[in-house]
């Protein structure tokens, strides 16, 4: 039998809830959210998406065939294009410039984040990567659409974070959160039970490391 993204979330199942419903999440979708929290996090986040942006990098030295290289080069130009562009922007609006970002101290969870997914890229194949990625991009879109659901969410001029939410929960961000997840798939149908549970691990450090980045943000921790 095949696996599929699904078995992953699964197999993590506690830790993936802790990081889709975290508290730094509920305050954004009620709009409750300390600003200083949401701003340390915003400046924080500025540094993390230039080390995924190398992790795209990475992505294409490891392909092997023409597909894989193409789709790191998209996800790459996705990233400092699209996702970048939009997060210097919105952290201008919050009172945040560009110069500023670029002379940011890193946090330790920051630091330690993104260095395990590079690493992971490093000592492993491109299907490692993809995994150590995977709580990124499919978890945020995921995000996105959890707080659309709940009744507590607050849409509009009266949620001081509607933006950022409306960032994940576009269509651009949906549709590369769905191709990604179904080169996931493709790869994960032909793994088996042992590899499985060597990638269930790079999962659930990328998710507990999520979990520390919302954490960051709310103690505002260095
Ligand atoms: C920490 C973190 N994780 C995920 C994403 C969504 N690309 C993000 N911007 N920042």
């Amino acid at each position: 039998m095949g696996y599929c993204f699904s078995d992953l979330t699964a197999a993590c199942q506690d830790d993936w809830r802790a990081y889709i419903e975290h508290d730094f999440v509920r305050a954004l979708g009620d709009g409750t959210l300390d600003q200083g929290a949401f701003r340390h996090y915003l400046q924080q986040d500025y540094l993390f998406l230039i080390h995924f942006a190398r992790a795209y990098a990475l992505a294409a030295y490891k392909s092997r065939t023409l597909a894989d290289l193409r789709q790191a080069h998209e996800g790459l130009r996705a990233i400092l294009d699209v996702e970048l562009g939009l997060h210097v922007d919105y952290c201008r609006d919050w009172g945040i410039a560009e110069t500023d970002l670029a002379a940011l101290p890193e946090a330790r969870a920051t630091l330690a984040y993104t260095r395990y997914v590079l690493d992971t890229g490093h000592r492993g194949d491109l299907l490692d990567l993809h995994v150590a990625l995977a709580p990124c991009l499919v978890g945020y879109g995921e995000i996105a659409g959890w707080l659309k659901a709940q009744p507590f969410t607050v849409r509009g001029g009266a949620n001081p974070y509607d933006a950022w939410i409306a960032m994940y929960e576009s269509d651009d961000f949906q549709a590369a959160m769905g191709a990604e997840l179904e080169w996931l798939d493709a790869r994960l149908a032909e793994v088996t039970p042992r590899r499985f549970n060597e990638l269930v691990e790079v999962f659930r450090y990328a998710t507990r490391l999520e979990i520390d980045f919302w954490q960051m943000g709310l103690d505002r921790a260095d």
